[in-house]
């Protein structure tokens, strides 16, 4: 996955890199700030995507689509498709125009809407990368866990820099007798749960 990645990707992963150090510095506002994973998280979720078993995948916060490349290196490593759910139009129109120039019309699905209205209609998630609001996290969790399948990953970004907002989500997941869970510290500390 990493070795051969095709030109398009590592173009368009450089262009939304450059465009979010610039948004940290220069004054963006937050609701339009990219806020993407670093390269190592990238990493560690394709690798995650490409172990989980049979199943629908879904990335909740597509943002630019950033992170959504490294889960579609994962797709096109284990012959998946994905499913990707944003809430803001000008985000959406980004990682329309991401998968477009990535060759990804077919494999990656970008749908606008809140996360939790989509959840619903999943049933069987083999992996699921959540990266959205903080506030919307323990929601998601909730919604997404019963639709997990044996074996399931859900993993979530943050962990670490939001520790403090996200204390009571990560501690419930510790805690909680259907998963398998702990923080991998990488990039800003990442959620792993995996359903027993
Ligand atoms: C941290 S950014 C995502 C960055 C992206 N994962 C990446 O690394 O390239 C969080 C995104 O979640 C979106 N978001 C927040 N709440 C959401 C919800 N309830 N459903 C879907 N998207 C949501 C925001 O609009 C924002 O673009």
């Amino acid at each position: 996955m990493f070795h051969n990645m095709p030109k398009a990707f590592r173009e368009r992963m450089r262009t939304l890199e450059q465009v979010d150090a610039r948004d940290r510095t220069d004054g963006t506002p937050r609701s339009l700030r990219l806020r993407q994973i670093p390269r190592e998280t990238g990493k560690l979720i394709a690798l995650l995507a490409a172990s989980a078993p049979e199943g629908d995948w879904l990335e909740i916060g597509t943002g630019a689509g950033y992170s959504t490349l490294w889960l579609a290196l994962a797709c096109l490593e284990t012959s998946r498709n994905l499913v990707t759910v944003e809430v803001s139009e000008e985000k959406v129109r980004l990682a329309r125009e991401t998968i477009r120039l990535t060759g990804l019309e077919s494999i990656v699905k970008c749908i606008r809407g809140d996360a939790l209205e989509y959840i619903p209609h999943v049933n069987r998630l083999s992996f699921c990368f959540l990266d959205a609001e903080k506030d919307v996290y323990m929601s998601c969790y909730d919604a997404v866990v019963p639709r997990m399948v044996k074996g399931g990953l859900l993993v979530a970004d943050n962990a670490i820099s939001h520790g403090e907002i996200l204390g009571p989500f990560i501690e419930t997941a510790l805690h909680d007798e259907r998963v398998d869970a702990m923080v991998v510290p990488v990039g800003s500390g990442v959620l792993v749960c995996r359903r027993g």
